[in-house]
């Protein structure tokens, strides 16, 4: 685990162990990396975490190319959208305010889904993450900062013009709350207010890699490789 990987015992629960399991990704397989830590027998592998968010407008195809990303690069995927419909899933004291805030196209507030973030970085593998769909606000932003301490080292934002948003969302056929064009109008109008000065706010800080969203989702992605492939070389 990035962080907690100490306080593994031997009287993990078996449980445990398989969700823990099933977040490995890149580094050990599950008989020998999970068992040995558990037993001590693997020192914890402390490493600098390596973080990406991912930042576009709604449908503009961030989740698409976080899997590539994933497949390609080894990163863990931290939807933050998909952490909070859990939430909702799982009927958590959070979850109808989060509903509502979801369908209404607007952010819930940082604390929750940062903390959110900072359970999953702490129970992966990983070191290497992509964020998605975060920060959509400045109050996320710094809250981010302020709670998990780290800034991102890659920024992505996904650019994409609004009406070809519009047509992928509808087309989506996820079963969303969100996808339906007025909840759609209200998140395209956030994130114009919101979401696009914490990209500029990344550009005046020369993190932001702006990536043009159209095209076949194999073409975005030629755009993306070069990125993280230059990342990979310095080490
Ligand atoms: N290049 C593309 N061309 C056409 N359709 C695409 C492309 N990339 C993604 N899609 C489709 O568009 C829809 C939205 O993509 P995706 O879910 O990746 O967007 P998103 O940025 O994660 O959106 P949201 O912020 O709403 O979660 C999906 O149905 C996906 O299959
Ligand atoms: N940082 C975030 C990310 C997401 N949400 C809420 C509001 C979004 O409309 C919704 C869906 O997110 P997506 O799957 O499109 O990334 O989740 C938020 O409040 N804060
Ligand atoms: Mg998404």
């Amino acid at each position: 685990m990035w962080r907690r990987v100490a306080s593994l015992s031997s009287s993990v629960s078996s449980s445990f162990l398989a969700q823990t399991a099933s977040r490995l990704n890149t580094w050990e397989s599950l008989t020998t990396g999970i068992a040995q830590q558990a037993k001590g027998v693997i020192a914890p592998k402390e490493k600098t975490p390596f973080i990406t968010f991912v930042l576009g407008g709604p449908g503009s195809g961030k989740g698409t190319q976080c899997i590539k990303i994933v497949e390609t690069f080894g990163f863990a995927h931290l939807s933050a959208g998909d952490l909070l419909r859990r939430e909702i899933a799982s009927k958590s004291a959070d979850g109808a305010m989060i509903l509502n805030t979801i369908k209404e196209g607007k952010i819930v507030p940082s604390q929750v889904t940062v903390k959110l973030i900072q359970k999953e970085m702490e129970l992966s593998y990983n070191h290497k993450f992509l964020i998605d769909g975060f920060p959509r606000t400045e109050e996320n932003r710094v809250s981010f900062e302020r709670i998990i301490g780290v800034e991102p080292n890659v920024v992505l934002f996904f650019d994409c013009p609004e009406e070809e948003m519009v047509k992928r969302v509808l087309n989506r056929n996820e079963g969303r709350v969100d996808d339906n064009l007025e909840t759609i109008k209200k998140r395209l109008t956030v994130f114009q207010a919101l979401s696009l000065p914490v990209i500029n706010y990344y550009s005046e800080k020369g993190k932001l890699y702006t990536i043009k969203a159209i095209g076949t989702e194999d073409e975005i992605f030629e755009q993306v490789r070069p990125i993280f492939a230059a990342f990979e070389t310095v080490g």
